[in-house]
């Protein structure tokens, strides 16, 4: 600990000593061969829907009404968030919550500082939806998030007025001040990443005349998309320097009746799964097929995965589809570099699908990996070494060389780095390698998928707490 650094926040009444969030006891599991998956794996409601519905909610005036919220962690902290900002966030059923928002505008200053936990995406968002409005606040997370860069965010609040303190690096615990008389904001964004893009759209709410955002590569619309549902004037055009997205400032936004739909990161899980584990055959309802949020099933398919997509429709303004997926014999493929937007966090399940596939799969553009919970290329790369399988890695690139017919060894404990989707990656790997496989903490899948084990198990997987 920088003792220093500590006095000088302290000095300052930033930064007094704040407990740092965690997620308690590890919990230790292990994955093992399990027989054919077989059933109806219903996942949870996506976690970039349920935290922009509570935000916007927030933001509206008037009672939002949210059915199928993701219940992870990641996505009650931004609750809790809403509640310090002034919102009123009620539970009123299971994944039904009601938000009484106070006005784009309308923020109070929170008396404590703001706990994000795990989450990217919570904090960058709410860090835009105030920094247009006259409050101050503090941010902090657990020891993951508080490594994760903020500076892409508060580079561009900033252009509004607002200003930022964080430790070195612009990492959390970070103070926010919001700006007195924002002015819009015209901004391309220099990495692909819809949690900048979202925090520079929310922070426009609040600024009068237009505010624009360029992405170079289309991340995942959903900000876009739900401001449009609450009567945002946004429009989105593709041209020759990006998708140009300009959004009208100080609107009234409406409440609205949010379905959430089912998140297709999370079904990617048993879908992986299934498709590794001998004679599987399961079916997964309702899961977003939004084509900037679809690129794994996309590079599935490619990959010669027997995934059916029935019955496509439109629920809670996504298109959506039931997935039939059955066990399959896969080949390794080249993932194209401007597919990553599309699937970004589905890049470490992808690495153990890749392991079980005939040939090589080479991931390239991928280096915003190493700036999520942990370095994901690196957490796959030496977990999957560990469990027998070839791996090589570059700054922005990851190949794994299939095993094919002679599957995957196993036998190993991988790290999970306080990071979910390493945790859930390794244990889908385990039901498919020939010795068991372990996880030295399975507590932080409960940021977005709490019922992984249950859901896993009713499927037939062999998955348990602790060693057996
Ligand atoms: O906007 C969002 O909801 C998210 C955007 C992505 O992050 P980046 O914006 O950092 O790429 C993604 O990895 C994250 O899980 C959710
Ligand atoms: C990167 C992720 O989330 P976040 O950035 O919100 O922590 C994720 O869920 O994989």
């Amino acid at each position: 600990m920088d003792r220093r650094r500590g006095l000088s926040y302290q000095r300052i009444g930033i930064f007094r000593e704040q407990p740092m969030s965690g997620h308690g006891e590890p919990i230790p599991m292990t994955a093992r061969k399990s027989g054919p998956l077989r059933g109806v794996a219903e996942v949870p409601g996506d976690k970039s829907i349920s935290h922009r519905a509570l935000i916007l909610g927030a933001l509206a005036v008037g009672e939002t009404t949210v059915t199928g919220l993701l219940e992870g962690q990641d996505v009650l902290d931004t609750a809790e968030a809403m509640r310090a900002f002034g919102a009123e966030v009620t539970r009123t059923g299971e994944g039904a919550w009601s938000v009484h928002g106070v006005g784009v505008g309308g923020f109070a200053e929170p008396k404590q500082v703001i706990d994000c936990g795990n989450s990217g995406t919570g904090v960058r968002l709410i860090m835009g939806a105030m920094a247009t409005s006259p409050v101050t606040a503090t941010f902090t997370g657990d020891a993951s998030l508080n490594k994760r860069p903020m500076g892409r965010v508060t580079d561009p609040l900033t252009l509004f007025g607002a200003h930022a303190y964080g430790r070195r690096g612009g990492r959390l615990p970070m103070t926010v001040v919001g700006a007195d008389d924002p002015v819009p904001v015209r901004y391309a964004v220099p990495v692909p990443s819809a949690q900048v893009k979202s925090a520079v759209l929310l922070a426009g709410l609040n600024a009068p005349g237009q505010t624009i955002v360029i992405e170079k590569d289309a991340t995942r619309d959903h900000t876009e998309r739900m401001l449009r549902g609450f009567g945002a004037e946004l429009t989105s055009e593709d041209r020759a320097e990006g998708r140009v997205i300009t959004l009208t400032g100080q609107p009234e936004l409406r409440p609205q009746t949010v379905a959430v739909p089912r998140d297709p990161s999370s079904a990617a899980f048993p879908v992986c799964a299934a498709l590794i584990v001998e004679g599987s055959d399961i079916l997964v309802p309702g899961v977003s097929q939004n084509p900037t949020r679809n690129g794994l099933y996309t590079t599935l398919v490619e990959m010669g995965a027997d995934i059916a997509f029935e019955n496509p429709r439109e629920e809670g303004g996504e298109p959506v589809a039931d997935l039939r997926v059955r066990a399959s014999t896969l080949k390794g493929i080249e993932v194209p570099e401007e597919r990553a937007a599309s699937m970004i966090d589905e890049y470490p399940i992808l690495s153990v699908v890749a392991a079980f596939a005939d040939g090589t799969t080479v991931m390239r553009g991928v280096k915003e990996l190493r700036v999520k919970e942990s370095d994901r290329i690196d957490a796959m790369a030496r977990g999957l070494e560990a469990c027998g399988v070839g791996i090589e890695e570059e700054e922005d690139v990851l190949i794994v060389h299939g095993m094919g017919p002679k599957g995957v060894p196993g036998g190993a404990t991988a790290k999970t780095r306080i990071d979910h989707r390493i945790a859930m990656s390794f244990l889908i790997l385990g039901l498919a390698a020939r010795k068991p496989v372990g996880i030295d903490d399975g507590a932080p899948i409960a940021t977005s998928f709490p019922v992984f084990e249950n859901l896993m198990k009713g499927l037939g997987a062999d998955i348990g707490r602790a060693e057996r």
